[in-house]
């Protein structure tokens, strides 16, 4: 069925294309280069879909936002725009539109985001949003604020858009992605942006409490509880009634941990450790990981249901490798965070190409605290590539063994987890099973297959050797003369 689409954009090409696709979809197409003549248009003949830019020449998009929908009320306002950040996508939700649209954008997602408006006319500005709009109080400026959230690239303009949709709501949210992409920054964005900004935001850092601890951490103890308890004590849920708790690490929550958890998400009430009598509470739970959560699903280390609960709204922050372009602006905002002078205002051409093009295996982390250090080595002169420290790596000789102690103790946590208070057995067979096929496959992929040289690499007898093969690889041929 044909409908009426309103372009309202001041580059020419973005609208010619977007008028084109439309109407070879069969649709009425009117263009606007001006909010003004937008909403005169908008007014002669109300559209069913928007497509607004925000930066226009006089009245901008999200101002022109607010008289569309007093204009056309039925209408659904997809924004555009090429350097949004947080805010934007906060006011853009705010002011009822339907969807966001970061520049460039392929003219595919400009007909499905259609597509969908038209399908949900009338219902709001997206189906998480369920509270938006109203009476809020009005919101800080983001980008002023501590926990700025600094990115242009398309990949940060999903992320802006997502929390924007999902923070006016009491949507449970998962955030993954590497260490150091800014999860705890987006689940601060999501409180600071939700009508629970007013109430606490807790954070559990789950990794860093002491495992027989964790539970009386979030749910609170009564007197006498265990040894120690000498006083009863709220926990963290409680202490964020009405707030938000975020929690990190979700992955390391212990499995009698998650059980009390998913009460609290299922009936909204805590029970203390030791007690025996809920208390109501009202929290929302952003949650934050970089484990692969489904993965822990399937070894059975994650409760499926839990799982489900959370992650009813996912946000997902790309690594900075996929959003190399936001390495100028922030290089420069940290910068400027620790008020360093940069002599000559932006940094030098090759220093940011060279910015642009090392790793950065600790993300945005990594990069904060390569800026510090740069700015210290400079003293005060222009930051140089020599500047900057080496990479963080994590395959040096010491870090290695380093992280397979470390792996080797969460997976025997985990192994103890899963009996769930039974006594665990055979664990250190079942630890000589996980690792045994990845020492002998690589000494044998080294020794080009050669068996008794991996017999002596290894410091096993021949006949052993054979019998891991054996065991491991059961349908590997003998070679001839093995036996
Ligand atoms: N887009 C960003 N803009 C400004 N600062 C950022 C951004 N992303 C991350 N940072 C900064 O980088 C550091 C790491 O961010 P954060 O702690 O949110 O990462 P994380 O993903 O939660 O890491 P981890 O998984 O290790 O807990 C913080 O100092 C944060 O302020």
């Amino acid at each position: 069925m044909p409908h009426s689409v309103l372009i309202i954009d001041d580059e020419e090409p973005i609208a010619w294309a977007l008028r084109r696709a439309f109407e070879r979809e069969g649709h009425r197409v009117a263009v606007a280069a001006t909010a003004e003549d937008g909403l005169a248009k908008a007014k002669q003949n109300p559209p069913d879909v928007v497509f607004l830019d925000v930066r226009l020449p006089g009245m901008d998009g999200l101002t022109a936002l607010g008289e569309l929908k007093k204009r056309a009320p039925a209408a659904a306002v997809v924004v555009i725009t090429a350097h949004g950040n947080l805010n934007t996508a906060v006011k853009a939700v705010e002011g009822g539109a339907f969807d966001y649209l970061a520049k460039p954008f392929e003219l595919a997602q400009a007909l499905d985001a259609a597509k969908r408006a038209l399908a949900n006319r009338n219902v709001g500005a997206d189906s998480v949003s369920e509270d938006s709009g109203g009476s809020r109080p009005p919101l800080a400026e983001v980008d002023a604020s501590p926990d700025a959230i600094i990115g242009r690239s398309p990949a940060m303009q999903t992320v802006f858009k997502r929390i924007a949709l999902v923070a006016p709501t009491t949507a449970c949210v998962l955030v993954t992605g590497e260490s150091g992409t800014g999860k705890e920054l987006v689940a601060r964005a999501v409180h600071a942006n939700s009508p629970r900004r007013g109430k606490p935001l807790l954070v559990a850092h789950v990794a860093a409490y002491n495992p027989n601890l964790v539970e009386s951490e979030l749910f609170g103890h009564v007197r006498g509880a265990f040894t120690g308890a000498d006083r009863p004590r709220d926990g963290l849920l409680k202490l964020a009634d009405g707030g938000t708790v975020f929690l990190d690490e979700l992955a390391d929550i212990p499995l009698p941990v998650q059980a009390k958890l998913l009460r609290v998400l299922e009936r909204q009430e805590v029970q203390p450790v030791g007690g025996s009598e809920s208390q109501q509470v009202d929290v929302r739970i952003v949650s934050a990981t970089h484990a692969d959560l489904s993965a822990a699903v399937r070894e059975g280390t994650f409760r499926h249901d839990l799982f489900f609960r959370l992650n009813v709204y996912p946000i997902h922050v790309p690594p900075l490798r996929d959003r190399v372009d936001d390495i100028p602006l922030l290089a420069d905002y940290f910068l400027r965070k620790f008020g360093v002078a940069n002599p000559g205002g932006a940094l030098p051409a090759d220093t940011l190409a060279f910015l642009k093009a090392r790793p950065w295996p600790g993300n945005v982390r990594e990069l904060r605290n390569a800026m510090e250090h740069a700015a210290i080595e400079a003293r005060g002169g222009p930051l140089r590539p020599e500047h900057f420290p080496e990479p963080s790596t994590t395959s040096g000789p010491a870090s290695t063994a380093e992280r397979l102690r470390s792996l080797v103790t969460e997976w025997v946590r985990k192994r103890v987890q899963a009996f769930e208070g039974r006594e665990p057995a055979d664990l250190h067979q079942a630890l000589i099973e996980a690792v045994e096929p990845a020492v002998l496959d690589e000494v044998l992929r080294q020794v080009d297959g050669n068996r008794l040289v991996a017999a002596r690499w290894l410091g096993l007898a021949r006949a052993t050797v054979r019998k891991l093969i054996r065991k491991y690889h059961p349908d590997t041929a003998e070679p001839e003369g093995d036996e």
